[in-house]
């Protein structure tokens, strides 16, 4: 690519896309469209065949596209350069520029012969190898082999992390319980006491595995929790030794590692180009291993892949990661929508919008360039947020459907259950669920319909009038449906990528850096300078005044 990027308000295909919006943004109404087109579904939709994991539908048909836009919009992606810059992440280049390293989960889960290069060395071998330590280690725990130090066989492990240690290995066990091998799993993240406490409380230390996860191992939250849970062990056994059989660390920093006490030997590896919000794929996945076994964790790997594949090799008109990015574009951009809601209709599935908040908004909430000017006449990444159906339909849906806000957001549905209680009926009624709600978002409900329905009801004259506006939905609210057979680990791998790669294309056009996270230092920062004036119950004047009188109230309220 020459150069840097020019302005994304100056495209000339950016400012097309404008003219389009203002001109038409408004009158777009998706139901016609259907109307207009009978091909619409088949046009605005892609199946994605997997080897042994049925398909993925990725129908994306109720938005506020016409062909006409569209086409833009995929020429805005190209205009951006997002093939080259894909090929530059994939090559190795140190395309995360304020800290001049390589972007390569990929690497992680890359399964063929390739070597893919960072300096001039390849770094396949060493991914191997670490993924081969963690096989031995996962079959020694689940076939009883490694034992605690009192001789009892692990059953319950906990992941100590915070951010992309915690949120990845977290969200994943969650997705494939069905595939549990047994291990009971934990995860402590809070710095406050209470989820150690709480986690404590449950376990027993002669047959609890800690995993100490932090790609930097200075985390003030996982380094205290950590150090506490080692003291809880050693309170029990008296005995230093015990620490080598219930603490392991997956770390890059191997120092700070062994100064903390665990043996360089139980500690496995990853490197500076895996991103923490992008690190489940490295030694970080330790916990998703140990819960559902190294097998399912390698289809985990094998899904993403094929998704890396797919969003290397398919035209941007076919490419779901492409697609993904470029509607939300359309709405961030054009539209001035704020946030993006992501609606999985699988309760296993109950951590993937939370997984992605950090996903998407550590890496898309920037207001600098990659030159470094600031960001003006556009914005950058949406609000993520999300939980799964059909629970949100009796929480948050009102405001979707009518609310003052567009919203557009992504349905997730597995078309197979992991648990076809009751002779499938929940599912059925998940599914009906889900299938509704796309249905409503898009159609609505007029006025006449609405009245319609009163008069059926018995309602007439001033009582109706009075409750009608109230019945209408305005419709015309955009969805996509992403809809696989069954969540397995193959597909779940896939779709996490499908959402990696969407993120970046976005930050490509957006022409962020979105493997930085310099927005998470100020806090931290300030949090070390008023940690000591915690230590007494003097007066404190060093802050505004809001501050000031926050902690000296805190500080009267100690007895
Ligand atoms: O894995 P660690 O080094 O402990 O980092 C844990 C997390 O904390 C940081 O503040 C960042 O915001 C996250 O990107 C990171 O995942």
């Amino acid at each position: 690519m020459a150069g840097p990027l020019p302005l994304l308000t100056t495209e000339p295909v950016y400012k097309k896309l404008q003219v389009h919006y203002k001109e038409n943004g408004e009158k777009i109404c998706i139901k016609e469209l259907f109307d207009k087109d009978p091909e619409r579904f088949k046009k605005f939709s892609l199946r994605i065949s997997t080897p042994n994991d049925g398909d993925i539908l990725l129908d994306y048909s109720k938005n506020r596209i016409t062909p006409e836009e569209w086409n833009l919009l995929l020429e805005l992606a190209k205009a951006r350069h997002v093939g080259e810059a894909r090929d530059a992440m994939m090559s190795g280049q140190a395309i995360n520029i304020t800290e001049n390293r390589a972007v390569l989960h990929i690497a992680l889960r890359n399964r063929g012969e390739e070597a893919i290069l960072v300096d001039g060395k390849n770094v396949m071998p060493d991914v191997r190898a670490e993924l081969t330590h963690m096989k031995e280690f996962t079959n020694q725990v689940l076939s009883g082999v490694w034992r605690g130090f009192t001789g009892k066989q692990i059953t319950d492990v906990v992941n100590i992390g915070i951010g992309g240690s915690d949120l990845g290995p977290l969200m994943v066990t969650e997705a494939l319980k069905p595939y549990c091998k047994g291990l009971r799993s934990h995860f402590v993240s809070n710095i406050d006491g209470t989820h150690m406490a709480e986690v404590l409380n449950k376990v027993n230390y002669e047959s609890t595995l800690f995993i100490i996860a932090s790609k930097t191992f200075t985390t003030q939250e996982t380094i205290t929790n950590a150090t506490s849970a080692k003291n809880w062990l050693l309170d029990k056994t008296k005995d230093p030794a015990a620490v080598a059989k219930h603490f392991v660390a997956l770390s890059t920093n191997k120092e700070k590692v062994t100064e903390f006490g665990i043996d360089s030997k139980n500690m496995f590896g990853f490197w500076d180009w895996v991103g923490g919000r992008y690190s489940l794929w490295s030694a970080i996945g330790l916990s998703i291993c140990l819960s559902i076994g190294f097998e399912n964790f390698e289809q985990l790997l094998e899904g993403a892949h094929f998704m890396d594949n797919h969003f290397k090799t398919a035209p941007f008109e076919q490419n779901a990661p492409v697609i993904l990015a470029m509607l939300g574009i359309w709405y961030s951009n054009f539209y001035n929508a704020e946030t993006h809601a992501i609606l999985p209709y699988d309760q296993y599935l109950h951590r993937f919008a939370a997984y992605f908040q950090q996903g998407d908004m550590e890496s898309n909430g920037k207001f600098v360039t990659k030159t470094g000017s600031k960001v003006v006449d556009y914005n950058t990444g949406p609000i993520i947020w999300g939980e799964p159906g059909t629970n949100g339909q009796h929480a948050f849906y009102q405001l979707i459907h009518q609310g003052t806000r567009l919203i557009p957001c992504d349905f997730i549905a597995p078309a197979q259950t992991h648990n076809p209680i009751a002779g499938g009926a929940h599912h059925k009624i998940l599914l009906a669920n889900f299938l509704a709600q796309t249905e409503a978002l898009m159609s609505g409900k007029t006025s006449e319909q609405a009245k319609a329905e009163l008069t059926k009801a018995g309602m007439s004259g001033e009582k109706l009038e009075q409750l009608l506006p109230h019945k209408v939905f305005t419709g015309n609210r955009p969805t996509n449906s992403i809809v696989v057979k069954k969540v397995t680990p193959f597909i779940l791998g896939a779709l996490i990528a499908m959402y990696e790669h969407k993120i970046f294309t976005q930050g490509i056009i957006w022409d962020i850096n979105s493997f930085d996270q310099w927005g998470v230092e100020l806090g931290k920062q300030l949090a070390k300078a008023i940690e000591p004036e915690l230590a007494n119950k003097d007066n404190i004047s060093s802050h505004d005044a809001s501050t000031n009188g926050l902690i000296n109230f805190i500080k009267s309220n100690w007895s």
